[in-house]
Formats: C-alpha cells, sequence, structure tokens
C-alpha cells in the first residue's frame, strides 16, 4: 500500500515537472486539450488503427498544421505537416537523431543504419553509401525479374475473381527479393508456406506494430506476452542471419577475387552481405555482430516498404483504366516481346511514364506516413522555442495531402510529377530528405518498376466488385486493415 502510494506520488511529481517545462516553452503551440493524466490517449484509444489518420487530421483542420499530442501521461509529441518544419529538421545533420518507437526495433536490429544516431551512424551511413551505387544496382535486376516471375504465375491463378486481396501476395515476393538480394540466398517464400524465417520476420513485423499502438508503457513490456513471443523469434531470426554470415565468411576466405567471375567471364551475383564483408570502418573489418546489424535492416527495411507501395499502386491503377493504358502503350515502346522480356536497368529507366506513377501512388499512399526525431538541442523557429528532448513526428501522409502543396490532392494525377524542377523536396518525402533519407530508394524504385512492369504487360487491373474503401492505418508502414483488393483481367496482346 505505501508503496503503491510512493509511486503515484513520484509518478505526479515527474508529471507535474515535464508539464511545466512543456507548458513554458512550447504554450503557444496549438493542439487538443489534454486531460488529466490520460493526455489525448483516450481519443485513440476508442478508435481502431484505421481511425487514427482522420483523427489527427482533424486536430490539425480545428487546431492548425503544427500541434502538441498529447501521447500519455507524462510524453508530448510534436506532429506537423508544415514544410519550413520539415526542411529545417530533414536538412540538419543537428536532428538526425530517433527515439520513441525506433528504440523497439533495436532487438532485432541492434543500432544498424536505420536505428544507430550520432558517429557510428555517419561511419555506417559512408560506409554503406557505395553499395547502392548504379553498378551495384546491376547485380539485383536478375532477382527482380525471376522473382517476379513466380509473383505474376501466383496473380495468374486469380484472374477473373471478383476480388482478392493482393497485399499478401506481394509482400511474399518482397521478401523473396530483400533476402536474395540482403543475404544471397533463396528463402522461397512464395512457394514454401512453412518457412520458419518467414513465419517469423512476419511475427516480429506484427509484434512492433502492436507495440506502436500498444496503451502499455514500454517499461511494462517484459511482462507481456509478446515480449517472449519476441524472445522466441528473434532467437530464429538472428541464428539465421548468423549462419549465413559464418557460411559466407568461409567461403570468402577461400576465393580470390578472380572467383567471382564464373566460367564465361560473367560476374557472379554479389550480395549486400558480401559487400559488407569486404568493407572497412577506420581501417577495421566490421564484426560479425555489425554485419548483423546491417543485414537485418535491410531485411526489415526492404520489404514491407516495397510491397506497400506496390499493392497501394496496383491499386490506384484499378481505378485508373486511362492511365494503365498510357503505361502500356510505353511499355510496347521499349520491348518487342511483352511477354519474355527482362528489363535491363537502361530499360528500367526509360519507364518515364511509369516513375511519375509510382511517384503519385507514394504521395497518396506514402509506405512511411511518419518520419520521427528527437531533438538533441533546442530548435527555435518562427518566435517558437522547441525543447531538446522532444520528440517530433513529421506527418508525411498529411503533408503530401496537404492541398495548400498537392492542389486536388485525393486525385491520382501521375502527371503533376512531370516537370520535378516544381516539386520541393521538403514537402515530397515518400523517401524521407537530406542526410538521414532512404538508402535503398534506388533500389527500391528498380525493384518497383521491375515488377509493375511485369504486371502491367500481363494483366488488366479492375477494380474489386464490390468496389472496395481502404481502411488507411499508420502502422510501421502504411497499411490497408481491410485488405488492398483488385481484380485481374489476361491483357490481350496483339
Ligand atoms: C518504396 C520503398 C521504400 C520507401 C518508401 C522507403 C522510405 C524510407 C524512409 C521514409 C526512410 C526514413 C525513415 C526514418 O527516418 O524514420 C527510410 C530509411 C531507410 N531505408 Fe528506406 N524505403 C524504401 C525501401 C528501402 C529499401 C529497399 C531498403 C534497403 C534495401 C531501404 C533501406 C533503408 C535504410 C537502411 C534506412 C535508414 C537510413 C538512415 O537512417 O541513414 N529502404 N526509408
Amino acid at each position: 500500500m505505501i508503496t503503491s502510494v510512493v509511486v503515484a506520488l513520484l509518478l505526479f511529481i515527474v508529471y507535474y515537472i515535464i508539464s511545466r517545462k512543456n507548458s513554458k516553452y512550447l504554450k503557444n503551440v496549438p493542439g487538443p486539450k489534454p486531460i488529466f493524466f490520460f493526455g489525448n490517449v483516450l481519443d485513440f484509444l476508442v478508435l481502431p488503427s484505421w481511425g487514427w489518420i482522420g483523427c489527427l487530421t482533424n486536430y490539425m483542420d480545428t487546431y492548425g498544421s503544427t500541434i502538441i499530442v498529447h501521447d500519455g501521461p507524462l510524453s508530448i509529441g510534436l506532429v506537423t505537416r508544415e514544410a519550413k518544419l520539415f526542411e529545417h529538421i530533414l536538412s540538419s545533420y543537428a536532428f538526425i537523431n530517433k527515439d520513441g518507437p525506433y528504440t523497439y526495433l533495436q532487438s532485432w536490429l541492434g543500432t544498424g543504419l536505420l536505428t544507430s544516431v550520432g558517429t557510428k551512424w555517419k561511419k555506417r551511413r559512408r560506409m554503406l553509401t557505395p553499395s547502392f551505387h548504379f553498378s551495384i544496382l546491376d547485380n539485383f535486376v536478375e532477382i527482380f525479374d525471376n522473382v517476379s516471375n513466380i509473383f505474376i504465375k501466383k496473380l495468374e491463378r486469380e484472374i477473373g475473381k471478383d476480388s482478392v486481396d493482393i497485399s499478401p501476395l506481394v509482400s511474399l515476393m518482397t521478401l523473396d527479393i530483400i533476402c536474395e538480394a540482403a543475404m544471397g540466398i533463396k528463402i522461397n517464400a512464395q512457394s514454401e508456406k512453412n518457412s520458419e524465417y518467414v513465419q517469423k520476420v512476419k511475427v516480429m513485423c506484427s509484434i512492433l506494430t502492436e507495440r506502436m499502438i500498444s496503451p502499455i508503457h514500454p517499461i511494462l513490456y517484459p511482462f507481456t506476452i509478446n515480449y517472449f513471443r519476441e524472445k522466441r523469434a528473434l532467437k530464429v531470426l538472428h541464428a539465421h542471419t548468423d549462419k549465413i554470415i559464418e557460411t559466407r565468411m568461409n567461403e570468402q576466405t577461400d576465393k580470390s577475387e578472380d572467383d567471382y567471375t564464373d566460367n564465361v567471364g560473367k560476374k557472379q551475383r554479389l550480395a549486400f552481405l558480401d559487400l559488407l564483408l569486404k568493407s572497412t570502418i577506420d581501417g577495421e573489418p566490421l564484426s560479425r555482430l555489425d554485419i548483423r546489424e546491417e543485414v537485418d535492416t535491410f531485411m526489415f527495411e526492404g520489404h514491407d516498404t516495397t510491397s506497400s507501395a506496390i499493392s497501394f499502386t496496383m491499386y490506384a491503377l484499378s481505378t485508373h483504366p486511362e492511365i494503365q493504358e498510357k503505361l502500356f502503350l510505353e511499355q510496347t515502346n521499349i520491348f518487342e516481346d511483352l511477354r519474355n522480356a527482362k528489363p535491363s536497368i537502361p530499360q528500367l529507366q526509360e519507364m518515364k511514364y511509369l516513375e511519375l506513377v509510382i511517384k503519385e501512388a507514394l504521395r497518396l499512399y506514402p509506405s512511411v506516413p511518419f518520419n520521427g526525431r528527437t531533438l538533441t538541442e533546442d530548435l527555435e523557429l518562427d518566435g517558437v522555442l522547441y525543447p531538446k528532448g522532444l520528440n517530433i513526428m513529421l506527418f508525411t501522409f498529411a503533408m503530401h495531402r496537404n492541398p495548400e502543396y498537392f492542389p486536388d490532392p485525393l486525385e491520382f494525377k501521375p502527371e503533376r510529377f512531370q516537370d520535378s524542377s516544381r516539386v520541393n523536396p521538403y514537402v515530397y518525402v515518400p523517401f524521407s530528405a537530406g542526410p538521414r533519407n532512404c538508402i535503398g530508394q534506388k533500389f527500391a524504385m528498380l525493384e518497383l518498376k521491375s515488377t509493375l512492369s511485369k504486371v502491367i504487360r500481363t494483366f488488366e487491373l479492375l477494380p474489386a466488385s464490390p468496389v472496395q474503401d481502404l481502411q488507411l492505418a499508420p502502422e510501421t508502414i502504411l497499411v490497408s486493415k481491410n485488405g488492398i483488393h483488385i481484380s485481374l483481367k489476361k491483357r490481350i496482346i496483339v
């Protein structure tokens, strides 16, 4: 009893101090009125996750484009859809730190590129940047092609149905792609339903999502069932990556540079893992743990993001037959054999209209709907002092639908990206911007173009019957809680 009273008193004192500090600094920033202790959390708790975007958008329409939300008894966050704040934060090396939900990723990804901060992040970023050069990405186009052939076969089985949820099929395809690109091995997620590794990747992603939207304070996490599920999943995931690293290390010590050329003089494909094994930081090779952090980071960051982008692009196309026809025409201008073509990098770069379509899909449905930052120093902007330690949510989803920046924001118009000089790089931010932007964006664009090119050459995409209204939810990535349904018709090629 006495302990409970002491704990409650301590909590109250901390609450009081934090509230005083926040009200001193942020008193001029508007936002919904918090309820004692619960802040604004109750507004979210009564809603399913697909109601949250609407709730935040309502707040912003009511109070302003930059607002304070009390997301718990002791914590507040700034949420913004204002270009000025986006630019100020994303362009600066002073504001590259992340906290909050990013810490949930560390049990799996350690402090790899996505989650690291300070000097470690800078050194890793410098080391990894060359791995995403076009000359290296050439290694991966064959993977995109081979893996998407299986995907197409799976879709062919769905032809003629009124409604198909494409998101699980796309997700298995992108998992196959990233696994082969990152680790150099095939996990056959699309064909082997019972792969333990695939199942555990899915378990981890769902636990991360649940933690992000859970009202339970992180301190209490070790007392939840998910904590134990996570432990079991991580055992499998880490053992899998460790084993592959070990095998690749042993193979590499037996190989010379020439061994990477096969007997017809063609260079063998290198995975990101092979590049990491050859990399050094300050003249020292990376440890196994360092390598595992980065391989696991690519696995996490490189599969759900591309899956969301491909699925939403297909959905948007299903309701825009005229845009599909323009896309198909572009394909006929690039390829003679539309059925069997294997796109090369130059051919993928020729797909200019497809690029506009993908950009527009990523505007309306950004795979990463929020970008988080934690201020490591005070920031003063337009007379407001944002204090050190403040968590800031750059609300990309709302920014991309702000009519001030994108007229008729709900219309799907790829042509708005025709003149790239008119697009502000801090307003259109699907891959974030500035020093901490997405390192994998060129890889992602090539993957999206390669797979979507094949889809367009094989099918006509139609709306599902009945037509589906998406239930968009900002989980670790943007998802639709009721799936992403379309209908498929075989494309007649004359
Ligand atoms: C359509 C696909 C993709 C989208 C929309 C996307 C978007 C993003 C965004 C918005 C960020 C910043 C996240 C933040 O600061 O919280 C990011 C970071 C990152 N992305 Fe991507 N991404 C995509 C695909 C990929 C792929 C395929 C890879 C790897 C092969 C990748 C690797 C990374 C990494 C490692 C980071 C952390 C970079 C750093 O902090 O320096 N991403 N991505």
